[in-house]
């Protein structure tokens, strides 16, 4: 795996499925400043309050090829394995990155959990992987974060906040 921060401005970002993985990650991608846009027959009521907003558009119906152009990136999360596997499919066809949600060794990108800093160490974001053990690497997460907000860490500046 190859560790990035991606900066999504502007850019298209697809969402296959509408349930509690598909509305965590939506959640992530707004804040991100990604354009989303969901496939699903049904959303969540907290996503379904966020298809409101200029840059989030929902399609209420199940996945159809042709539903990933465009994209820069895709979150495959429907609790289908064949739906997820065939968007996982079309989108590296497309040579689109997708995050497949149901199977680790099928997914061609892997969202970390993220440990913020905030005041004195607002602007440290430290992402964490723990090889497909998500629980695990959310126990690392919480220490570090326990850590940033104890003021534990080197968190001095450098350079001017950006
Ligand atoms: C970090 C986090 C980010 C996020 O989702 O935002 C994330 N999973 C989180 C939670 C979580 N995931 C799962 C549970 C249920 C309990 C359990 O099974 O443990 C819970 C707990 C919950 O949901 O509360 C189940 C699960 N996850 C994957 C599979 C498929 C497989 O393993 O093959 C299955 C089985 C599905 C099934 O049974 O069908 C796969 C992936 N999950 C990843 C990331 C990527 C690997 C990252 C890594 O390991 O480093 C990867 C490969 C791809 C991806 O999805 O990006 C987020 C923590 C959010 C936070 O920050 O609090
Ligand atoms: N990677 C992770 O972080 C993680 C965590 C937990 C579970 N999972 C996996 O993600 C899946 C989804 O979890 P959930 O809790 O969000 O499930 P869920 O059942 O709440 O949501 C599934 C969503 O997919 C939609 N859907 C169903 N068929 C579809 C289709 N053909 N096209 C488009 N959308 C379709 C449904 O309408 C619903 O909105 C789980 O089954 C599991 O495989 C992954």
């Amino acid at each position: 795996m190859y560790p990035l921060f991606l900066d999504l401005t502007g850019r298209r970002v697809v969402v296959v499925g509408g349930g509690r993985v598909a509305t965590r990650r939506v959640g992530g991608l707004l804040e991100a400043g990604a354009v989303v846009h969901v496939v699903a027959p049904s959303v969540t009521d907290k996503l379904s309050a966020l298809v409101g907003q200029d840059s989030v558009s929902w399609e209420p119906r199940g996945y159809l090829p042709g539903d990933l152009e465009g994209a820069l990136l895709v979150h495959t999360a429907t609790g289908v394995k064949g739906v997820d596997a065939q968007v996982a499919w079309d989108a590296a066809a497309a040579g689109i990155w997708c995050v497949n949600a149901a199977d680790h060794a099928r997914s061609a990108a892997w969202t970390p959990t993220i440990a913020r800093g905030e005041g004195a160490a607002e602007g440290i974001e430290v992402a964490v992987t723990a090889g497909g053990d998500p629980r695990r690497a959310v126990r690392v997460r919480d220490a570090i974060a326990d850590l940033l907000a104890a003021g534990g860490l080197p968190t001095a500046r450098f350079r001017a906040a950006r």
